[in-house]
């Protein structure tokens, strides 16, 4: 089943970058923000961090999800660790990653930028602090974050459907 996972810390670009990987591929885009059950939306918004307890039931949603588009899918999900990736693997056999890399002062300035968005800009240290790079897990593509958009679209379209192989890291 092909299907892509942007994945990062908040702020990273995922929701650009994906929404504008899926257009390119045609594929669905799964946004996975809009699956956080409330309470998880909540927490983030008083500035609780996540714990692993908080989005397990969210990544079996979101593999669930990725499974009911087997003609192709772009998921939006943080995944920052690597049990997190896995669980989704195992919805998803052979899924692949792009993962976009951003310095903390970085992440910090485009989320205190946005309005309107439920994450509390006072969550990005923690972020981090979960974060364990998937550098070296099988089907990763790592990108810089701070490449422009058009960029990061082509690298991560050509991943998408042809894996690492065909892919020079854009770092
Ligand atoms: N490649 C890029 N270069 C510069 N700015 C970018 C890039 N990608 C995204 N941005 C900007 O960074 C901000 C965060 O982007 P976006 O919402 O896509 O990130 P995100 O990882 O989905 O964040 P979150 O998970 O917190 O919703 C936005 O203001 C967006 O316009
Ligand atoms: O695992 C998490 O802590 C969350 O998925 C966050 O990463 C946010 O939902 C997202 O980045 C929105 O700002």
């Amino acid at each position: 089943m092909p299907a892509l996972v942007v994945m990062g810390v908040s702020g990273c670009g995922k929701s650009s970058l994906g929404e504008a990987v899926a257009r390119e591929l045609g594929w669905t885009l799964i946004e996975g923000d809009d699956f956080h059950p409330p309470a998880n939306k909540t927490k983030m918004a008083t500035g609780q961090p996540l714990v692993d307890a908080d989005r397990i039931g969210w990544l079996d949603r979101l593999g669930r999800e990725v499974q009911a588009h087997p003609d192709g899918a772009v998921l939006t999900c943080s995944a920052l660790k690597r049990s997190y990736r896995e669980r989704l693997r195992a919805a998803a056999p052979g899924l692949r990653f792009a993962f976009l890399d951003l310095d903390i002062a970085t992440a910090q300035a485009r989320v205190s930028g946005r309005n309107a968005h439920f994450f509390s800009p006072t969550l990005v240290s923690s972020q981090f602090e979960a974060l364990e790079p998937p550098s070296g897990e099988p089907g990763v593509l790592t990108l810089d974050a701070t490449l422009p958009l058009h960029t990061l679209v082509a690298a991560a379209a050509t991943h998408a459907l042809h894996g690492p192989t065909a892919t020079k890291e854009a770092t």
